[in-house]
């Protein structure tokens, strides 16, 4: 017999996840769900809903065979063995643990609708990322709730791990899976029957099975151990920037030492995307709540770091262009939150155009995957809204500051400075001469990314600033003369 699975979630994880499992997986129909129709509309187009490298060729060789998108949610579950929830698990913007706790709206009526419309045996999957003991919570609202005879339920957590932008990459090739269950017969044969989906195409080592509430914990310390890496290495950013050292050098004497290893040490104008910031904040929650409360101020002071990263580049911005960007036009390159992906939640670039938009700019924003429609969204909503579709407004004043344009080079033309924000590989060969030549001067350039080769932006002419980098004598003195 064919395993059915249901995914509920078309999202960034739902999509790209449910669409490995089917491409490797003959043997397994694999239905992802949404209520968003559009959504699914785009996963049965043409043009996905999201990009990421790699998606397309993976999609479009299963779908229609062995992978379908439907917004058919209670048949589909009603007909699944195992059903994965991967919905959204937002900051609450309101109430109680407003700013730090998950938003289990999503995921709640997910399980109730599990609960009612099923009919036999099921495994269900937490993909989301969600507070410990989440599992508990599923357990209680599917036993309190089933309406027909035959339902029964065994609970998994199986995290995911992936990073936007290589994807594709990420499933095909992770570096483990984990997947928690009860250590029940029950829950350990349910274990089993997951793990035999990813065995097909990951290692068995790789696959760690453990309790549920160290799957679902291990998920919130990975993305907090990420985060800290980068609020770390940001730190000292800072400190370089004081002192004439070179972040980039600092990064590569450390990271040469295998205790710390060299990923995750790029310093930036501060980490982005929907997960770092939530999880954090998800974790320091339930750490007040357990009454841990110096380790929950200490994980809170990752995000601190992030915000004062932001901060501190827009202070930096504002200083060096004579304490006034009033009516000036700054270039800003890029807008996701970080390369090879449109993603925009969260993005460090939202915070810092809101900074230099606070100060009266006017930004020229050039991005190769954001739309102009997102751009403009973001900057007008609160921080968390994100995700909250009903509480989303739009500022007006958004439109009279902001222009999108479809080239670096446009976006450049007439400006005072630039400001790169996001890593995107087209930034690294920009022909900084042309770009000089058609701005307002001194020219300057903030690298939040450090993708720009500082000697050749100083040779042609510019003031250069790159994060964590020896500062410029023009912005430590505006005074002393323009390099070269
Ligand atoms: N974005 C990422 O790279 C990663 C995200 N995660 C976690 O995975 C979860 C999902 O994240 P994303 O895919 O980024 O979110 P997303 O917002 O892109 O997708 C979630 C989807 O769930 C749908 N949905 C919500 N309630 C539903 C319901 N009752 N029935 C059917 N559909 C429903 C929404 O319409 C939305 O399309 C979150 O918990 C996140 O923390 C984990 C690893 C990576
Ligand atoms: O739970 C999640 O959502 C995911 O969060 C991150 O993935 P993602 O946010 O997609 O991307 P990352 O590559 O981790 O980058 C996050 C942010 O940190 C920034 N970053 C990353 C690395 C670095 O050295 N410096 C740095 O500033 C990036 O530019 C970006 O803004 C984790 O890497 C994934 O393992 C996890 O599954």
């Amino acid at each position: 017999m064919t395993l059915k699975i249901a995914c509920i979630g078309a999202g960034y994880v739902g999509g790209p996840t449910m669409a490995m499992i089917a491409h490797k997986c003959k043997d397994i129909e694999v239905t992802v769900l949404d209520i968003n129709e559009e959504r699914i509309a785009a996963w049965n187009s043409d043009r996905l809903p999201i990009y990421e490298p790699g998606l397309e060729e993976v999609v479009f060789a299963c779908r229609g065979k062995t992978l379908f998108f439907s917004t058919e949610c209670e048949k589909k579950v009603a007909e699944a063995d195992v059903v994965f929830i991967s919905v959204n698990t937002p900051t609450k913007t309101r109430g109680v643990g407003a700013g730090y706790a998950a938003d289990m709206t999503y995921w709640e009526g997910a399980a109730r609708m599990i609960a009612k419309v099923s009919h036999s045996p099921k495994i269900i999957v937490e993909k989301s990322t969600v507070p410990v003991k989440t599992a508990q919570a599923v357990e209680r609202v599917l036993s309190n709730n089933v309406l027909n005879d035959g339902a029964r339920f065994d609970i998994l957590s199986n995290p995911e791990f992936l990073a936007e932008g290589t994807a594709i990459k990420d499933l095909e090739n992770p570096d483990r899976v984990i997947i928690g269950g009860r250590q029940t017969p029950s829950g350990l044969k349910a274990i089993q029957t997951l793990k035999d989906v990813y065995a097909q195409w990951v290692p068995e080592e790789q696959i760690l099975t453990s309790n549920l509430w160290s799957s679902e914990l291990a998920k919130l310390a990975a993305n907090a151990f990420l985060a800290q890496r980068i609020s770390s290495i940001n730190s000292i950013s800072a400190l370089c920037e004081k002192t004439g050292a070179d972040v980039s050098e600092i990064a590569k004497c450390i990271g040469a030492d295998s205790r710390i290893g060299p990923k995750f040490l790029n310093a930036s104008v501060g980490f982005g995307g929907s997960c770092f910031q939530k999880d954090i904040l998800n974790m320091v929650y339930i750490c007040r709540g357990l009454g841990l409360q110096e380790i929950a101020r200490y994980w809170e002071s990752v995000v601190t770091i992030n915000n004062l990263q932001k901060r501190r580049f827009v202070d930096i911005v504002i200083s060096s262009l004579f304490n006034t960007v009033r009516g000036k036009k700054i270039a800003i390159l890029g807008f996701a939150f970080k390369k090879d992906t449109g993603d925009t939640r969260e993005t460090p670039a939202i915070d810092v155009c809101n900074g230099l938009l606070d100060e009266g700019a006017n930004l020229a924003v050039y991005d190769p995957q954001v739309t102009e429609e997102r751009m403009k969204t973001d900057l007008s909503l609160d921080k968390f809204e994100w995700d909250h579709p009903y509480t989303q407004r739009k500022a007006k004043e958004v439109d009279d500051h902001i222009e999108c344009c479809d080239s670096v080079y446009k976006a450049c033309e007439g400006a005072h400075a630039v400001c790169i924000l996001t890593e995107w590989d087209e930034f690294k060969t920009l022909d900084l001469k042309k770009i000089y030549d058609s701005m307002v001067k001194p020219a300057f350039i903030f690298d939040g990314r450090n993708v720009v080769d500082g000697k050749h932006a100083k040779e042609v002419g510019f003031v250069f600033y790159g994060l964590g980098k020896p500062l410029d004598p023009f912005l430590t003195d505006p005074s002393s003369p323009c390099s070269p």
